[in-house]
């Protein structure tokens, strides 16, 4: 077996909320989450410093609750409240496999996990603690996606990684079109001039203007995470113009 050897030492890295249900049809399935676990420990193992922002959306999304008549900002609130439970469970699931983890929230919530401070959480990072940035930015309105764009801006990550659902970009969504072709390199301004819908505009913008290179790949496929990290070609990059 060829070893493999890390190509960047910080990274971010964004976790699928609904990625975390498996086929349940709400909430965590324990196997996506020890197995999601076991693959963050491998990296940690290698030397990498490693960010984690966890979606909401297997408990609560916002836009789902303005449906049914819930006010956008309180809806937003039970997003980002959302995504803090995601990362508690991720934080314990890293205990069990013996990876040191800190929650920190943007939203103070003291007497769960710490709040978000970026030197606190780049010396998190150094001293090889994973972290998990939780509550998305703390404003309503936006998401995770844009929220895992802004850590990883914020803490130097060198690649930002958005593992879903899905095994990268393709022309079309290929969830509701199977025949989609997918792209192995994009720029930012092709992702936005083709109104390619894998992440939302705010977050794309700001790994475009700050220069973030991004990997989309499939978090349901074993292996993809490292592989990536070992700078090998998995799912989709996309990185600003040369
Ligand atoms: N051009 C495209 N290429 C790839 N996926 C696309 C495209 N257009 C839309 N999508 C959809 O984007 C989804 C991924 O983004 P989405 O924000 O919905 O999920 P997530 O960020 O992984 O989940 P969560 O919000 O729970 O964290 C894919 O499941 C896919 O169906
Ligand atoms: O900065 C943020 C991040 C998230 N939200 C709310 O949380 C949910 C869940 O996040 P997803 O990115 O959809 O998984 C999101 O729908 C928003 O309602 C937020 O308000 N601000």
């Amino acid at each position: 077996m060829t070893e493999l050897t890390p190509t960047y030492r910080r990274v971010l890295l964004k976790l699928s909320g609904e990625a975390l249900m498996g086929n349940l049809g709400h909430g965590i399935d324990p196997q996506v989450m020890m197995r999601v676990a076991n693959e963050v420990r491998e990296i940690v193992d290698l030397g990498v410093q490693l960010g984690l922002v966890i979606g909401g959306g297997n408990i609560f999304r916002g836009v789902g609750l303005t449906a049914i008549g819930v006010d956008r900002v309180s809806a937003d609130q039970m997003g980002m409240l959302a995504t803090v439970m995601n990362a508690l469970a991720m934080q314990d699931a890293l205990r069990k496999v013996d990876v040191h983890a800190r929650v920190m929230s943007a939203i103070r919530i003291d007497a769960i996990c710490e709040d978000y401070i970026r030197r606190r959480a780049i010396s998190h990072l150094d001293k090889g603690r994973v972290v998990l940035f939780a509550a998305g930015t703390g404003n309503p309105f936006f998401t995770t996606d844009s929220a895992a764009s802004l850590r990883a801006i914020e803490i130097n990550a060198q690649l930002m990684i958005k593992a879903t659902k899905v095994d990268g970009v393709y022309a079309t969504d290929p969830v509701a079109n199977p025949q989609a072709t997918r792209f192995t390199r994009l720029t930012y301004n092709e992702v936005l001039a083709r109104q390619l819908g894998v992440m939302d505009t705010t977050a794309v913008v700001l790994c475009r203007d700050n220069k973030m290179p991004l990997r989309v790949l499939d978090m349901g496929k074993p292996g993809a995470l490292l592989r990536a990290i070992c700078g090998q070609d998995e799912g989709t990059l996309i990185h600003s113009e040369e």
